[in-house]
């Protein structure tokens, strides 16, 4: 069993309990689900940097990458460094983040927020959307096309811009879809979880430019950006570069500097 078919089993029988204690009608009820987002894709187009900056407690790669700093603090930190987003990991099994981590950086921060989770059910959309999210990822490995239609149809419909990710050719011929903002090639891969750019820079050509184009994983050096800018990239996503030191904010902020 890969990783993704493990985490997408669990998500299945997590969904199904959480339907049952808090169905969609209650989301649909709460403040952020009426409210006005933001969009990802335009900050990242109209931004110089294009960093997404993610919030990672630890990964199944990575077990522990930092339990000490409190979600407002890095969300903060990352607006005040000037990123274009923020990425918030909310689950809560794999990779210790919770869907109560949106919402903290939703209070905290303007600035557009992803929910960075494995989606395999219409519910995490209206989850997202009720907890304060401007976007979300949806992973074309976990999901056929006729899902992929219908998942990011709804999310715009909820004003919820949709990252949609690929690691392969296989998986972005299924994803070139109008109602998809941004698509993102993960630069890791999933079963030796080793990272490596090449991902990014093989399938950069054959993304249309009507998309964003977003590079995922593994990324640690400015050098790293301005190469995979030359190849048409304009957003960068990235986790543990930042989360792995004391400070994740003044650590975005400083590698920010040096990119500017
Ligand atoms: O990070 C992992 O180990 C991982 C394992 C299995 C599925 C997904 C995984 N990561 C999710 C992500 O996409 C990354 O958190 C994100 O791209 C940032 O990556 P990094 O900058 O390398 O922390």
């Amino acid at each position: 069993m890969t990783i993704l078919e493990k985490i997408t089993a669990y998500k299945i029988k997590e969904v199904s309990a959480k339907q049952e204690a808090f169905p969609v009608a209650l989301l649909q009820k709460s403040n952020w689900y009426q409210r006005e987002t933001t969009s990802l894709a335009r900050a990242i187009k109209t931004s110089s940097t294009g960093i997404i900056a993610e919030h990672k407690r630890r990964s199944p790669s990575k077990q522990n990458i930092n339990n000490a700093v409190q979600v407002p603090d890095v969300a903060t930190g990352y607006e005040n460094a000037g990123v274009s987003g923020m990425s918030v990991l909310t689950d809560t099994t794999f990779f210790g983040g919770s869907i109560d981590d949106l919402a903290m950086a939703r209070t905290a921060v303007a600035m557009p927020l992803l929910r960075k989770e494995f989606i395999i059910d219409p519910y995490q959309i209206h989850e997202a959307k009720a907890y304060g999210a401007d976007a979300i990822l949806l992973i074309a490995a976990c999901l056929t096309v006729q899902q992929l239609k219908e998942f990011s149809s709804l999310a715009k419909s909820l004003q919820l811009d949709v990252l949609l990710e690929v690691h392969n050719d296989e998986e972005l011929r299924k994803s070139l879809l109008p109602t998809v903002d941004m698509l993102g090639v993960n630069n890791r891969n999933l079963k030796t979880f080793k990272t490596s750019l090449d991902a990014s820079k093989q399938l950069a050509s054959v993304i249309p430019d009507d998309f964003v184009k977003i590079s995922e994983s593994g990324i640690s050096t400015v050098s790293a950006i301005k190469e995979l800018k030359t190849v048409g990239y304009q957003g960068f996503l990235i986790g543990e570069t930042f989360m792995k030191t004391e400070n994740p904010g003044k650590s975005a902020a400083q590698f920010l500097n040096q990119l500017q």
